[in-house]
């Protein structure tokens, strides 16, 4: 038995989804997180809502904050044209070990690049360091109290244009009230709100897309 929850995720993930399935992938790590261990993947229900974002924005380069077993780079990735490029920040080593893992058995690592450290330390180097010029589309998911810092960090440093879409996890659940007092008051975003539940749970959370509108 692997000793950490996300190495039995993945194990199980090895043991059961088709190799090369990104699809197969996500289905398999939403039933075992629904039925044996829980864990802070968007999951199934707030997923669909980031799919039909992530279709309706057709991004060519992502940026993800908080990549963790790699769930929702793989569930981002497969929508993804060729071309495209995701890039995902994770500080936890041994989480970023996995979802290296997880991304590759999942057949889309030729998309996606797991960035390891602090996104205080990496946003700053994704124009000199990576080669980023602008990013279309950010998935914000690591930890609540970062949401803000990090979004006035990607103004700052003239990663998002005019039409680049942040879409943010846990606004209500664990929740982040300031951040969404931020975009919803700065005048720079048009700011939708998606009500949903918590992952593999019946609490309330929700998604808050907001999009730029330039500096
Ligand atoms: O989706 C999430 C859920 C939770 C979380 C915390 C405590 C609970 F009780 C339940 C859920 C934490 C998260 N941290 C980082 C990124 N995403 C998260
Ligand atoms: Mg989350």
């Amino acid at each position: 038995m692997a000793q950490r929850k996300e190495e039995r995720i993945l194990e199980y993930v090895k043991q059961h989804a088709a190799e090369g399935d990104p699809q197969s992938v996500v289905d398999h790590i939403d039933k075992y997180c629904s039925q044996k261990e829980w864990a802070m993947h968007v999951g199934d229900e707030k997923g669909l809502i980031l799919d039909q974002v992530v279709k309706e924005t057709n991004p060519t380069i992502v940026l993800e904050l908080g990549t963790y077993c790699g769930y929702s780079a793989t569930r981002i990735a497969r929508l993804l044209k060729p071309g495209s490029r995701l890039l995902t920040v994770e500080m936890n080593p041994e989480n970023a070990a996995v979802a290296k893992q997880m991304i590759q058995f999942a057949g889309v690592q030729d998309k996606v690049e797991i960035l390891e450290g602090s996104t205080e330390v990496i946003i700053p180097s994704l124009k000199t360091k990576y080669g980023v010029d602008r990013v279309d589309f950010v998935f914000i998911d690591h930890f609540s109290e970062r949401y803000t810092a990090d979004t006035k960090l990607l103004e700052e440093c003239q990663l998002i244009k005019k039409g680049s879409v942040l879409l943010a996890d846990n606004v209500v659940f664990p929740g982040a009230p300031d951040f969404l007092e931020y975009v919803r008051t700065c005048g720079r975003y048009d700011c939708t709100y998606y009500p949903s539940h918590l992952e593999y749970s019946d609490k309330l959370d929700a998604l808050e897309k907001a999009v730029f509108k330039g500096p």
